[in-house]
Formats: structure tokens, sequence, C-alpha cells
């Protein structure tokens, strides 16, 4: 049952309470309360899915609207880069049922089969591995027609896809250069492969993109996992509170035990209290979980005498080497006026496709706002690049940079939309970023937030090199008689120093914030945390490494997991 009132409740004692109805906290809700005697607690700082205003989290082409500066989210801000020209960036989290797989950009990747097996090298814990989660690969989705309904033979690969809950499926809407994007992978075929499935874990090459999205709309844990089971009796989920802190309950096995959580609806009102007897499961994100340890004195001594937390657990690991994507559009003005730029230029043709969308799901907005095609490439081993760094990719799978193809202006928040025109943007990535950190204070203050972009030399000359790619790309002949010129802000980026000049401008977050609370550091393999008793975290927190990918597929294979890891410790 869904309450909005923490009075509401109906008891202050369950067997487990998770903290976070997000992408990992909405699985563990559903698998938890599958057997009817164990009683679950989850409570969501944010609001409801559901509603007269949520249009912008499920229509799928309007997910840029749904944040920042929005109800839905967080409205965090980094720190100023100092490798971005000293700027901050703006740093969206979902804060709504669903958590950020309700506001995401439904990109779905699962990474690279070398990512799970380093995580397993890690955890010590060969569950882990890419082979041994096959079964919650296909566990957690499932394949379903695009909305266009067209015949996507040779777009995927159906071995590869289950019959879970979250449902998945190929482009709903035809973008003009899809043509011009795969011819280019068979012209240059040797740089840039066309891979089938970019999600047997495999991912190297150029693919259809895959994306949260069935029947024209947007699918959230909240959609697959929460709202189907919100009728069971033994599941209470409480909205708009926020839990403050976790309260130390005991010693277990000379352990502070940590099973109580305190929680308020706003900085000034009552504070509630509700204890689980299994475990308290930390489901709040790579921001929030950290910062909730922390707020609980689990963190680094130091740090936490500074803010007039006492420590009660010293890991100076908590809320560190946060590890995110760095992610750098590029533009290039088309001989087109088939680019989905238009609905941005022409009131009409937006409310053309939003009543097509209104009256049964089809059309524009029933497709991923970002790209039908994505790119996983790796730097050939005899570039000069590794004269000079160490590979740290996971493994030969694993690729360095990603790149995504854009059938308008894709922007960041150092860019406006142009007025008008046609463009292609081609989106580099760096997948295997070396940059790390992240710090926190208090509550309903927003925690000090730096992924540290670019900031490392290997990063700078991975985004060099993914540029340069990119260009490669579209100077192959399909391109020929489509692209006009490279867009003003983009023109000058053929010379190295340009490039990092670029880059330093333009860099934005992918939103793949990962590690604050890593497995090997703060969690143990089994996710319980390190030295203390009743506590596990299950989000993308944990991940040592963020995955070669988006994030949100390894979060759900990784909660799918770690909900049989707690059902199992539990049995007796
Ligand atoms: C704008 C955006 C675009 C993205 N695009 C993509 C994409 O296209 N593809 C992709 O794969 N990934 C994408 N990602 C990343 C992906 O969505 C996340 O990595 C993934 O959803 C993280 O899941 P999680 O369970 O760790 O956290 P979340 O899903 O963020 O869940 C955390 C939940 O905890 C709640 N919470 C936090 N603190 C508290 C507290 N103290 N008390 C109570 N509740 C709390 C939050 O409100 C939230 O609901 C994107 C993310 C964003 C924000």
């Amino acid at each position: 049952k869904l309450y909005t009132e923490p009075s509401q409740l109906r008891s202050t004692t369950y067997d487990y309470v998770i903290v976070g109805a997000g992408t990992a906290g909405s699985v563990l809700a559903n698998r938890l309360t599958e057997d009817q005697k164990i009683r679950v607690l989850v409570v969501e700082a944010g609001r409801s899915n559901n509603g007269s205003d949520v249009a912008n989290i499920r229509i799928p082409f309007n997910a840029p609207l749904a944040s920042p500066g929005t109800p839905f989210d967080w409205n965090f801000t980094t720190v100023n880069q100092p490798s971005l020209n000293n700027q901050p960036e703006p740093y969206p989290r979902g804060k709504v049922l669903g958590g950020s797989s309700s506001t995401n950009y439904l990109v779905y990747t699962r990474g690279a089969s070398d990512d799970y097996d380093r995580l397993a090298k890690i955890a010590g814990d060969d569950g882990w591995t890419w082979d041994s989660l096959h079964p919650y690969v296909l566990k957690h989705s499932s394949i379903v027609p695009p909305a266009d309904g067209h015949n996507t033979t040779g777009q995927f690969d159906p071995a590869w896809h289950g019959n879970g809950p979250l449902r998945t499926s190929l482009p709903g809407f035809p973008a003009v250069i899809d043509p011009l994007v795969i011819q280019t992978t068979q012209v240059l075929s040797d740089e840039f492969p066309f891979n089938l499935d970019i999600n047997s874990g495999n991912p190297l090459g150029i693919g259809w993109t895959q994306s949260t999205i069935a029947n024209g709309t947007r699918q959230s844990s909240a959609v697959a996992y929460l709202g189907p089971v919100l009728f069971r009796s033994n599941l209470d989920v409480l909205i708009n509170t926020q839990v403050t802190r976790l309260i130390q309950t005991g010693r277990v096995g000379g352990k502070p035990d940590f099973r109580s959580i305190e929680f308020a609806q706003n900085a000034k009102s009552r504070r509630f209290h509700a204890t689980a007897r299994r475990e308290v499961i930390l489901s709040s994100g790579a921001v929030g979980t950290p910062q909730l340890l922390m707020l609980s004195g689990i963190g680094d001594r130091e740090a936490l005498s500074r803010v007039g937390i006492t420590a009660i657990v010293n890991n100076p690991d908590v809320g560190e080497h946060l590890q995110d994507h760095p992610f750098l559009p590029l533009q290039w003005e088309v001989n087109s006026n088939e680019t989905f730029d238009q609905i941005f230029y022409n009131p009409d043709l937006a409310a053309a496709v939003l009543d097509q969308w209104n009256h049964n799901h089809t059309g524009l907005l029933s497709t991923n706002p970002v790209t039908n095609q994505l790119g996983f490439l790796r730097i050939p081993r005899n570039h000069s690049i590794w004269e000079q760094f160490e590979d740290p990719s996971s493994g030969p799978h694993a690729p360095h940079y990603e790149i995504a193809f854009g059938n308008s202006f894709v922007t960041t928040s150092a860019q406006n939309l142009p007025t008008s025109g046609g463009f292609l943007s081609i989106t580099p990535i760096v997948v295997s970023p070396t940059s790390r950190k992240l710090n926190t204070s208090n509550p309903f203050d927003q925690p000090l937030i730096d992924p540290a972009f670019l900031s490392t030399d290997y990063d700078v000359a991975v985004m060099v090199e993914a540029v340069r790619a990119s260009q490669r790309y579209i100077a192959a002949s399909p391109w020929k008689d489509y692209i006009i010129r490279p867009f003003i802000d983009s023109a000058n980026t053929t010379t190295v120093e340009g490039i990092i000049e670029y880059s330093r401008q333009r860099t934005a977050t992918t939103r793949h914030p990962t590690g604050t609370a890593q497995v090997g550091k703060v969690v143990n393999g089994d996710l319980t945390i390190k030295n203390i008793s009743g506590l596990r975290v299950v989000d993308a927190s944990i991940f040592p490494f963020v995955p070669t990918g988006h994030t949100q597929a390894p979060t759900y294979i990784i909660a799918e997991r770690a909900a049989d890891i707690i059902k199992a410790a539990h049995r007796n």
C-alpha cells in the first residue's frame, strides 16, 4: 500500500526496511515481498510516478524535460570542475518512485562481460561473473516489439533476452540517419563493425539501441517492479519522506548493529522511526547512500568530525571514488529537413506529435530522445596512447569509449539549441574513465558532488581519440551528400589542442555516478557493509568501476541477484 504521511504507517517494525524506491529499491521491494510472511517497508524521499502532471516522465522523447529543475529531481549541482574551466555542472538524480529509472534517457545497455568478471574478482565472489549472472540478466528484462511495429530481424539477438518484468524495445520511430549509420559499418567495417546485439556481454562495434520503452511509454522500476505489487498486504511504501539517519540499535557479533531508521518530511517536521527485524537495505543511489552513511557516523572520522558528526565506524572510503562518464556532444549541420530538430522550431508539428502520442502512443514521442544506434569501441593495442597509459578497462570485451548517434542537436548545459537548421550529433563518452570523487554533509542540504571530470590525462587523451573517431565516421562515403559543415561551436575541433579546449567547454555528465559505497572498500561481496551488522547496500554505488555502458541495466542485474542473496541469508 502507498502512504503519503509517516503517521499513516500501520507499524514501526518490519522484516526489511528499504531506503529508496528507486531502480534497485523497487526490485528488492518486489522480490522480498514474494514471500507473504515477510513484511517490508520502503521509504522514498520523492513523489509518486502517477498523477495528472507526469507526462514528461511517461513520454520517452520528453525525458530531457524530466530533469533537472523539476519536482521529479533532486536538482543537485556538482562543485566547480577545475578541468571544465572551473564551471559547476547540473547533476540530476531521480526523486520519484522508480528513482532515476523514472527520469533517465531510457538507453538500455548491460556493459561488458569483463566488467562483471572484474566485479567478481574484487568481491571475491564468483556469483558476480557475467556467466553466473546470466539467470538474472534473463530474469529482469524482456524485449517487446517497438512502437512502430517494424520488423526487428537483424537488429538484435533474441538469445540474449528473457521474460523479465522490465520491458525494453528497439527504436520506435525511424531516423533519417539510420541507413547512413548502418551503411558506414559496412564501409568502415574494420574500425566500426556492426554488432547484432550490444547487450550480449560483448558490446564492441555499432548496434541498434535498446530502450526501456514498451507500448511507446517509459518502463521504469516503478512501472515494472513496484506498481504491480503495491496491492500486496505485506508491502508498505511511504513517499514524500526522507530518511535522515540510520540508528545504531546495539552490537551483534562485536559489530555495531544498525537496524533502525529516522525519517521526516522536511527539515522542520517531526522525526519518525522504524526498525527492521532482519535488515535495513540502502538503495538511495550513488549520492544518497553515502550521504546517509556519513550522516549516521559511518565514514571518514576526521571529515565527519569537521561537520560535527561522531564516527561510529571509521571508513575513509565512504563517499569517495565517485566515478561517472564524461559526455561531449559534437554537432554537424546537415542537408535534411527530416531531423528531429524540427519539432523544436515548429509549434504545430510539436502539437501534432503530442496528439499522436496521446492518441495511441506512437510517433516521434514514443522513441528514445537521444539515439537509435550506439557504438562501443576500443583504442587499438598498437596506438601510441598505450605508450603513455596503462589500459584501465576491465578486459578485451570492454570498450574505452562510446559514440551515440543523434538525429538532432544534442546539447549540454553549456550550449543552447539553435533556432533553425537540421543537425546530426555524435556524442563521444569516455566509458573507462579514471577520475573519481564525492564528499557530503547534512540531510536536507545538497551534498558536495565532485565527479572530477577530465581531471586525468588519460580521460582527456581518450576523449580526443573518441572525437577523432566520430570525425572519421562521418567522413565516410555514406555521409557525403548529407553533412554540410560542422556546427560553429565544434568547427575548430581539428587539432588536439582544439579538441581539448572544446572538451573543457562542453563536457557534461552522462549521469552515471557509481562507486561511492563500492565493493571491496565499503561493502563486502554480499553487499553487507564492512564492520557493521544489520545493514546492506544495493544500488549503483556498489560498483568498484563504472560499468562500460549506461548504468541502469547493471543496477537491475545486481539488484535481482542481491534479492536472492538476502533471501538465502535469512532462509533458516
Ligand atoms: C537524467 C538521467 C539520465 C540517465 N540516463 C540513463 C540512460 O539513458 N540509461 C541508463 O542506463 N542509465 C541512465 N541514467 C543512470 C541510471 O538511471 C542510474 O544509474 C540508475 O537508475 C541508478 O539506480 P539506483 O537504484 O542506484 O538509484 P536511483 O534509481 O536514483 O534510486 C535512488 C532512490 O533513493 C531515493 N532516496 C535517496 N536518498 C534518500 C533518502 N535519504 N531517503 C529516502 N529516499 C531516498 C531517491 O529519491 C531515489 O528514488 C540516467 C540517470 C539520470 C538521472
